[in-house]
């Protein structure tokens, strides 16, 4: 099978094209490729499709195989993949996803994709549609517990679920043993992503994420939508601001006037190769 490993921000997934090959199994695909050591390595698998009611479709497996509705770095991903492979020659293009239909805008300057800008959509800001078990809409500062402390939380969906913690540092916080444990709260019925946030100034936010499914990555597109709504909501920035992450920089924006978020950023080629499954 042929397969390409693409980059957004260090968030790394192994591409197919479904116009060429069929992947029968992609929960194992996803499970085996991600593997760092007996894999090829990578936060988990997505497949580029052919789709009637928009110009593509992609689906998105995290490392462990579980299906998530919506990549936000992936999605800058296919469209460059689908531009620079000539599977269209629109410099918007619509992709299906498990989150709905996206926008992507290539910003492309001598043939070369410098940025992708992806129009997110609307956050869904209602606890029980997020899904998290907090009867509240918002949910600003929902208490949830891990590894015997309280923390305060603030959920939103991107189309899939996000916990937003303000800590102090984000650096130093223990994102893999916090993250982790509130990875699988019984509070979210679908689990949960994790960001742990520190805020640097109004127009500059330190995001880690801890991904469901795939554990501690270098960069979550919907994470960085997800925490720069939480942050407004708490009145802690303003409604466009870079998020520092872990493989670098993203701007983000939330739309007073549409309330819709964009997200704008980098998508890179790492290489092809052949993968016998
Ligand atoms: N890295 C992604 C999000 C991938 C899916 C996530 N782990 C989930 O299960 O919801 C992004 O860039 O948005």
């Amino acid at each position: 099978m042929k397969i390409t490993k693409m980059q957004g921000l260090g968030n790394d997934y192994i591409y197919v094209n479904c116009f060429e090959e069929t992947v029968k199994d992609p929960v194992t695909l996803a499970q085996k490729i991600s593997d760092r050591h007996f894999g090829v390595g990578s936060d988990g698998l997505v497949l580029i499709m052919p789709c009637e009611e928009a110009d593509f479709r992609m689906r998105m497996f995290n490392a462990d195989g579980s299906e998530a509705e919506m990549c936000g770095n992936a999605s800058r991903c296919v469209a460059k993949y689908i531009h620079d492979r000539g599977l269209s020659n629109k410099e918007e293009i619509s992709l299906m996803t498990g989150a709905g239909i996206k926008i992507l805008k290539l910003n492309v300057k001598d043939g070369v994709t410098e940025s992708v800008r992806v129009d997110m959509g609307e956050p869904e800001l209602e606890g029980l549609k997020i899904p998290v078990n907090v009867n509240a809409n918002p949910v600003i500062g929902a208490p949830v517990e891990a590894l015997g402390r309280e923390y305060r939380m603030t959920c939103v969906s991107m189309g899939n679920p996000h916990a937003v913690i303000f800590v102090d540092d984000a650096d130093s916080f223990d994102v893999h043993g916090v993250g982790a444990s509130i990875e699988v709260n019984p509070l979210f019925p679908r689990k949960t992503n994790v960001e742990l946030v520190t805020v640097k100034d109004r127009t500059h936010l330190r995001m880690r994420v801890w991904e469901r499914g795939s554990g501690e990555t270098l960069a979550c597109g919907t994470g960085a939508c997800a925490t720069l709504v939480a942050t407004v909501l708490n009145g802690l920035c303003e409604r466009k601001a870079v998020l520092e992450l872990n493989g670098g920089p993203l701007t983000v924006e939330w739309d007073a006037e549409t309330n819709h978020v964009f997200q704008e950023g980098p998508a890179a080629f790492v290489f092809d190769t052949e993968y016998e499954e």
